[in-house]
């Protein structure tokens, strides 16, 4: 049993209120935090939009930052074989994240997490995740709008069609999973659940470009 299972040691966790509020730190930027969570399956263009989106804003002068799942998962969410070179199996096959189900949990987990601190710090905070399962996102959003205002988190849906998504197959990952190579591939082996009801949905069919829909990100915020 783990020394944190065997006694109670969150209530000997004491929160530690902070002198700079997070109102002070927006009037600082001239702007308010928020997240923005792009969820779609992979290659459905969730990185390219976001991206888009992120120069944009940072040519208008705002303070923004993209989390991107790939990039993430190779440091705060990095699989085992990454961390069992510098701090062995046993801490590797404990904290290391692959993409069954509950690896997906943990990595929104932290991501949220990580999001809401940033959108706290008042930045526009952008994350770009396959973040196939709705209670994951959920409780993201939940974590966010707790640190601040439930408008704080839009969830935008890139709704592009498997077959569109298979057809551009950039990185080969999709013919690597029908040929059985890579197991839990979400789309072909695991669940995607689409939101029920996202800020916005962005119709990954209809043929506009990343910077076009990008540009729909930046007049629902302007709005
Ligand atoms: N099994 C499986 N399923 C889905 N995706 C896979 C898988 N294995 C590797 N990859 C690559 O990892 C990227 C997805 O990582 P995420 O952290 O966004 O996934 S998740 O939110 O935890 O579901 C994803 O990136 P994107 O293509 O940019 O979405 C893939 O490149
Ligand atoms: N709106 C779009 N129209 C056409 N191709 C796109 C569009 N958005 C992205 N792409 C292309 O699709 C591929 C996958 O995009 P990417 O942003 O990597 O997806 P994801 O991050 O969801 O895996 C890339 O080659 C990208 O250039």
């Amino acid at each position: 049993m783990a020394d944190s299972q065997a006694n109670d040691i969150s209530k000997d966790i004491v929160w530690h209120e902070q002198s700079i509020t997070r109102q002070q730190r927006e009037e600082l930027l001239g702007q308010q935090g928020c997240v923005i969570w792009f969820t779609g399956l992979s290659g459905c263009g969730k990185s390219t939009i976001a991206n888009a989106l992120d120069a944009m804003l940072h040519s208008q002068g705002r303070a923004s930052v993209l989390l991107d799942g790939d990039n993430v998962r190779h440091g705060l969410c990095a699989p085992a074989p990454v961390l069992a070179p510098q701090h062995g199996q046993a801490f590797a096959d404990r904290f290391g994240l692959g993409f069954g189900e509950i690896d997906r949990q943990e990595n929104i987990r932290r991501v949220g997490s990580v999001a809401a601190l940033m959108a706290t710090a008042g930045l526009i905070t952008l994350t770009a995740f396959v973040s196939p399962y709705r209670e994951d996102r959920d409780r993201a959003r939940q974590v966010v709008t707790a640190a601040g205002k439930p408008r704080d988190f839009i969830e935008v849906f890139v709704d592009t069609p498997l077959e569109i998504c298979e057809s551009r197959d950039p990185k080969g990952l999709y013919k690597k999973a029908r040929a059985g190579e890579i197991a839990h591939f979400t789309g072909i082996s695991a669940p995607y659940e689409p939101p029920e009801s996202p800020e916005i949905r962005l119709d990954g069919g209809s043929g506009l470009s990343a910077d076009q829909m990008a540009q729909q990100v930046l007049a629902y915020l302007q709005a």
